[in-house]
């Protein structure tokens, strides 16, 4: 550079003090050139710099768009509404002269028209955030829902609004020529009936509820790990936590799988921030879930609780796999190192997600499944699992998975510090966590396995007189499943404030769409046919019923699955327990001797026996509706699934 280091020339005449100042400027340019060459100015104002900083990958969204456009429709007119994937970039403008020419050049027809039609509410075009990335719909939870928050560990806090449970009795199915046979109706089913007449009127509640908004935020993914058994599911919805939640919770397509998707074969209108009209037939509130297996449709209007689209998915599967020789099963499932797969039944709040979640096994899901003649597969992608009380020592694998990505529903946090204390439940005693599986350290993905080994069937016994464990002959196995007893704990429905006893059929009645002896016969056959071992681990109350007695140590009822997965009880000494003729093991490790019988836990024997009748009698009550075998059953094996359950004198 010349003369930037040379020393200050000795001060002569004037015309040389001008020629100095004359190389001076011109250095000053060379450097100013410099500076610009290496730092050239690329935009011409803020909004435009801003425009630069992302870039977008160039699709054809034309399938999308039409696809979105065909279920945006409403039943009633011809054509969908106009349907425009995400915003388009080139709706800004900028100020400078040179650049809004440019980008005036580069807009397309539509962007044209939009501008000319934007302030139209009857000619809006409908604008559709289709598989938002994680980071995506987290910004727009931020920007657009006042009750998003991103908490110390980088998940998104959200309150699902006035319902943090599900709504089972606001649950509705439509009668249909081709499904009514095959739909368990009537006394003890979920399914409460709807002609499609009304369930069109909630659709179009619903769709016209959705077209109305600014922002629509669709999720396409699969139900079904098994890709011979696999659902192509589209989700609408309002809510980006919503998006996120059925993100998390399905199985999530790759960019191509994405692009080649075309029609789904099951779609969910989540209009949950508007409610149901009461003055619509079959209406109790104004809640109301709504599904129809001829339109392959579900309407949710009037609850924003989340975990109402993954179980309608679930009860969508609980119809079709059947359907397809494939039997649907509430339950968690893991594997260990040689291949021995094990299923966790139970009903909510009984530990299937707990318990799955086991560092010395690969979790192949948490909470459905589908077990076909090429062994078990996840229905889903994510987890979802209770928060309160949580605690890092007591469930690691759980507590480490809220991360970023994760949702967590109603939890309380500190303002300031943005911790979240899992000990609260101002909000809900019902308090979730939502997460992909791949935030389960020792997920096994894809998430599929052989035919199971171990059955565990959990109950949460609020009586406190079931044992830890019991080991259960095939009858038995029957009995327990059809009878699906446990304690409704507070919080996953609506109303339930402390633990009630409650019978649920195959651990899940409130999703079966066929008689439970129709999934309680297919259970039987393939225990028969791949030789499982069945238990029942009670992980609820013991030492007298809850208020007075004391919920089984965690500890021990893992120390109960590990003696199980080791071969320990199977090989152990075993005593009858009376009233329920139980088979219970006489020493498991880990666990001390004197909590397998419970009787030796409570204060009072007379008491525990007394509370052991009624239970039993309570078994046998809810049972009669089973004796006749549902049509999928006979008799015959009806009463012999009986004779294996209490004895009453
Ligand atoms: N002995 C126990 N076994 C299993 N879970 C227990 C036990 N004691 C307390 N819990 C708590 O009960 C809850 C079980 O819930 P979860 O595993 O989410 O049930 P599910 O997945 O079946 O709905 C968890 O909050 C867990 O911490
Ligand atoms: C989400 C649910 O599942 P679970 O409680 O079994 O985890 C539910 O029953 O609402
Ligand atoms: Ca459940
Ligand atoms: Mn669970």
């Amino acid at each position: 550079m010349p003369g930037v280091n040379n020393p200050p020339p000795p001060i002569t005449t004037a015309a040389a003090q001008q020629k100095m100042a004359q190389e001076r400027r011109e250095d000053a340019g060379d450097l100013r050139r410099l500076v610009n060459e290496a730092h050239p100015p690329r935009a011409s104002d803020l909004a435009e710099l801003q425009s630069l900083q992302k870039t977008r990958k160039d699709r054809d969204d034309t399938d999308t768009t039409a696809s979105l456009s065909e279920t945006l429709k409403s039943k009633s007119r011809e054509a969908g509404p106009r349907v425009v994937v995400r915003e388009p970039k080139h709706l800004y403008m900028p100020q400078s002269p040179r650049s809004r020419a440019a980008a005036e050049a580069e807009q397309t027809d539509l962007i044209k028209e939009m501008f000319h039609e934007m302030g139209d509410i009857g000619l809006k075009p409908v604008v559709v955030y289709h598989n938002l990335s994680v980071p995506e719909l987290y910004e727009h939870a931020l920007k657009y829902e006042p009750s998003s928050h991103i908490v110390a560990s980088g998940a998104l806090a959200t309150l699902s609004g006035a319902k943090t449970g599900r709504s089972p009795k606001d649950k509705r199915v439509v009668r249909e020529p081709d499904s009514e046979a095959d739909i368990w109706w009537g006394t003890g089913s979920p399914n409460y009936e709807m002609d499609e007449r009304t369930f069109i009127l909630n659709r179009e509640r619903a769709v016209d509820y959705l077209n109305t908004l600014d922002r629509l935020y669709v999720f396409d993914g699969y139900a079904g790990w098994d890709t011979q058994a696999r659902f192509k599911i589209r989700v609408v919805c309002a809510r980006p936590y919503h998006a996120l939640f059925m993100h998390n919770m399905l199985i999530r397509p790759t960019e191509d799988e994405l692009h080649d998707f075309g029609l789904p074969d099951f779609t969910i209108y989540n209009g949950g921030a508007f409610p149901a009209n009461r003055y619509t037939s079959y209406m109790t509130s104004s809640t109301s879930i709504d599904v129809s297996l001829k339109h392959k449709e579900m309407v949710i209007l009037g609850t924003q609780y989340a975990g109402e689209m993954k179980k309608g998915v679930f009860s969508l599967m609980n119809y079709v796999l059947p359907k397809m020789g494939i039997l649907s099963l509430h339950s968690g499932c893991n594997e260990g190192k040689d291949g021995d797969v094990t299923l966790f039944f139970g009903l909510s709040g009984t530990g299937k997600t707990t318990l799955s979640a086991d560092p010395q096994r690969p979790l192949i899901g948490d909470d459905e499944h589908g077990w076909s003649d090429r062994g078990v597969f996840n229905i889903e992608g994510g987890c979802y699992a209770k928060a309160i009380g949580l605690k890092q020592e007591n469930e690691p694998y759980i507590f480490d998975a809220i991360k970023f990505g994760t949702i967590l529903e109603n939890v309380v946090f500190d303002e300031e510090t943005r911790h979240v204390d899992y000990d609260v439940s101002a909000i809900t005693e019902n308090t979730r966590a939502s997460y992909p599986i791949e935030h389960i350290e020792n997920a096994k993905i894809p998430c599929v396995g052989g035919h199971p080994k171990n059955i565990i069937m959990l109950c949460c016994d609020a009586f406190g007189v079931l044992p830890p464990v019991a080991k259960l002959t095939k009858e038995q196995a029957m009995y327990y499943f059809v009878s699906g007893y446990t304690a409704k704990v507070a919080g996953t429905e609506q109303g339930v404030t402390e633990p009630e006893a409650t019978f649920s059929a195959c651990f899940g009645s409130a999703f079966l769409m066929w008689h439970p002896t129709k999934y309680a016969s297919m259970l039987a056959e393939k225990v028969e046919k791949y030789g499982a071992h069945v238990w029942l681990i009670n992980t609820g109350w013991t030492g007298g019923p809850y208020g007075v007695g004391y919920r089984f140590k965690l500890r021990h009822t893992r120390a109960i699955v590990n003696a199980i997965h080791s071969g320990e009880l199977g090989a152990a000494e075993y005593e009858t327990m009376p009233t329920f003729n139980l088979q219970v093991p006489k020493e498991v490790s880990g666990v001390p001797s004197e909590v397998l019988l419970p009787v030796n836990c409570w204060a009072d024997t007379e008491n525990y026996n007394k509370t052991l009748t009624h239970l039993a009698s309570l078994f046998t009550k809810n049972f009669v509706k089973f004796q006749d075998g549902g049509g999928h059953v006979t008799p015959e094996e009806a009463s012999a699934i009986l004779a294996s359950g209490p004895t009453v004198e």
